[in-house]
């Protein structure tokens, strides 16, 4: 079995709801100081959201997992928002949310500190319909394919999101920036692309699952969106606090970087 393949194979262990315990509920979901990691990463995406400068038709977010933190700034700067995600699991975890399932995650925290730091005065209620209105699809990704929706794309998107995902999909560097590239083709020449993950990380629980990531530093992160033709329009650290170094992965920070496909090779 190839080295791919095995992970395909580790993520069919992979538990929604533990993930979401591990890593959106407290200790980890702590709004209190912005200096803790979630409101770090809202922060990341609201001002890269709020410069005005990504925005189109559509916007596609890889490997949404179980979550919908992640695109909470995107609506309000595109007609269509498409999840996706490898697992059935997953797609059927944020199809429930969408629809207002009862017994869905609580993201109502997350919704209330991103109206917060857009200072739009929006309701926490109105993003969250909006957010449900704007979600179009929730595709299945396998982001080592060419074509990693296959050929549920009919036009290349005008921005990515991406958190958590190539990192914690790839069994080593080579496969990342192969990976990289291989998303890159569902984005139009001078789109963004706004990516979060793990830096310096080499595995993490889902439940049963124990999901080995490639260890990526700040340097490998910039190496592979460069030689993949990206102008690198901004990059952040996060340093994990040990309070959060709760067992759950051995993460060592948390990188943010706003990346712009160049229009010419
Ligand atoms: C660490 S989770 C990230 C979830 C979410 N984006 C977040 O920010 O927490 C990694 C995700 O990558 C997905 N994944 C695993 N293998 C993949 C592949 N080959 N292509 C696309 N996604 C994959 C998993 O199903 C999982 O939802
Ligand atoms: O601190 N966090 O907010 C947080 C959220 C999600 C994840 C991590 C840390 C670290 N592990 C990754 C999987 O590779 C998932």
């Amino acid at each position: 079995m190839s080295s791919i393949a095995a992970v395909g194979e580790n993520y069919q262990k992979f538990n929604p709801r533990a993930y979401l315990q591990n890593n959106y509920m407290p200790p980890r979901a702590d709004f209190s100081s912005d200096d803790f990691v979630v409101p770090w990463k809202l922060r990341c995406l609201a001002e890269a959201f709020g410069t005005g400068e990504i925005h189109g038709h559509t916007v596609i977010d890889i490997g949404s997992g179980p979550t919908i933190y992640q695109i909470l700034s995107s609506p309000d700067h595109f007609e269509e928002i498409i999840m996706t995600d490898f697992l059935e699991v997953n797609r059927e975890v944020l199809r429930r949310w969408l629809q207002a399932e009862p017994g869905s995650f609580d993201w109502s925290p997350y919704i209330k500190h991103a109206c917060i730091l857009e200072g739009k005065g929006e309701h926490w209620k109105d993003k969250e319909r909006k957010l449900r209105d704007k979600v179009k699809h929730v595709l299945p990704i396998d982001i080592h394919q060419l074509k990693p929706l296959g050929s549920a794309l009919t036009e290349p998107a005008d921005a990515l999101v991406s958190t958590f995902c190539l990192e914690a999909a790839s069994p080593n560097y080579e496969s990342f920036q192969k990976a990289l590239e291989n998303v890159t083709t569902l984005l139009k020449p001078g789109g963004h692309f706004l990516m979060i993950g793990a830096l310096e990380e080499s595995f993490y629980l889902a439940g049963e699952a124990k999901l080995l990531v490639v260890p990526v530093t700040e340097e490998d992160v910039k190496e592979a969106f460069t030689r993949c033709g990206y102008k690198i329009c901004d990059f952040r650290t996060y340093v994990m606090p040990s309070s959060l170094k709760i067992g759950v992965d051995d993460v060592r920070g948390i990188f943010f970087v706003h990346a712009q496909k160049k229009t010419q090779a």
